[in-house]
């Protein structure tokens, strides 16, 4: 969605606060649209509160959406302009809803939070992930992965824009508070590459290229988005 200009400051809101525990790391794996790293969500051990949430959330599993040159690929825009990537942190509602599968369905079952990535320095955090993408290349292919901080992916910059959307890839429910942090984090041209490298394709199907698993942006509509900053 276009963010900024379409926003209002919003002074109720607050900051967001993250707990992750780096030991709920279970799995990195190519779900044939992109590359997700999923977490014990068992009990409330990595979590979010505060921002525009009245509950807690409790983590789900991250992944990133792309495109095939750097002139686009996130599924936000700000001030007309793409980036390269965008990350979502999936989580859900534990306290409303008994499972993660129902609270897909609600209002307030889930909150993501999204972060764009830049082209620029190299990211020590997220080379760690693209390490392991030669490993997960081809669609339903996984590897374990038993430690890792998301906290590292998100910028110490608090400010945020909100807004009630959707999933961005069906079931497309309506039930995602979309937390967008403003500021990018920097990777370089040889970690957005090592994405492009990924395929949607199993192994021995004719290879296509994972790149562009991206939605086209959609109208605003009536939705009003909320700035934490002036
Ligand atoms: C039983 O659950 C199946 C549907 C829920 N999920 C599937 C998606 N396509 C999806 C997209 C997401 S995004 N791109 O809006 O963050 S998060 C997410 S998800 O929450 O992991
Ligand atoms: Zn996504």
């Amino acid at each position: 969605h276009p963010l900024w200009q379409n926003s209002v400051y919003d002074p109720v809101l607050k900051p967001l606060k993250i707990s992750y525990d780096p030991t709920t790391c279970l799995h990195i794996w190519n779900n044939g649209y992109s590359f997700l790293v999923e977490f014990d969500d068992s009990a409330d051990r990595s979590i979010i509160v505060g921002g525009p949430l009245e509950n807690q959330y409790r983590l789900k599993q991250f992944h990133f959406h792309w495109g095939a040159i750097n002139e686009w690929g996130s599924e936000h825009t700000v001030d007309c302009k793409f980036y390269p990537a965008e990350l979502h942190l999936v989580h859900w509602n534990a306290v409303a809803y008994p499972t993660f599968e129902e609270a897909v369905m609600e209002g307030d079952g889930l909150a993501v939070i999204g972060v764009f990535l830049k082209l620029g320095a190299h990211h020590e955090g997220l080379q760690t992930l693209v390490d392991a993408l030669p490993a997960i290349k081809h669609k339903d292919t996984v590897i374990e992965f038993d430690v890792f901080d998301p906290s590292c992916l998100i910028p110490q910059c608090p400010d945020y824009w909100t807004y009630a959307g959707s999933l961005t890839t069906p079931p497309l429910t309506e039930s995602v508070t979309w937390i967008i942090k403003k500021q990018p984090i920097e990777v370089d041209e040889n970690q957005l590459e090592a994405f492009r490298m990924l395929l949607f394709t199993s192994d021995g199907e004719e290879e296509k290229r994972m790149v562009d698993n991206f939605r086209p942006l959609q109208p605003l509509m009536n939705r009003t988005v909320r700035s934490s900053f002036q």
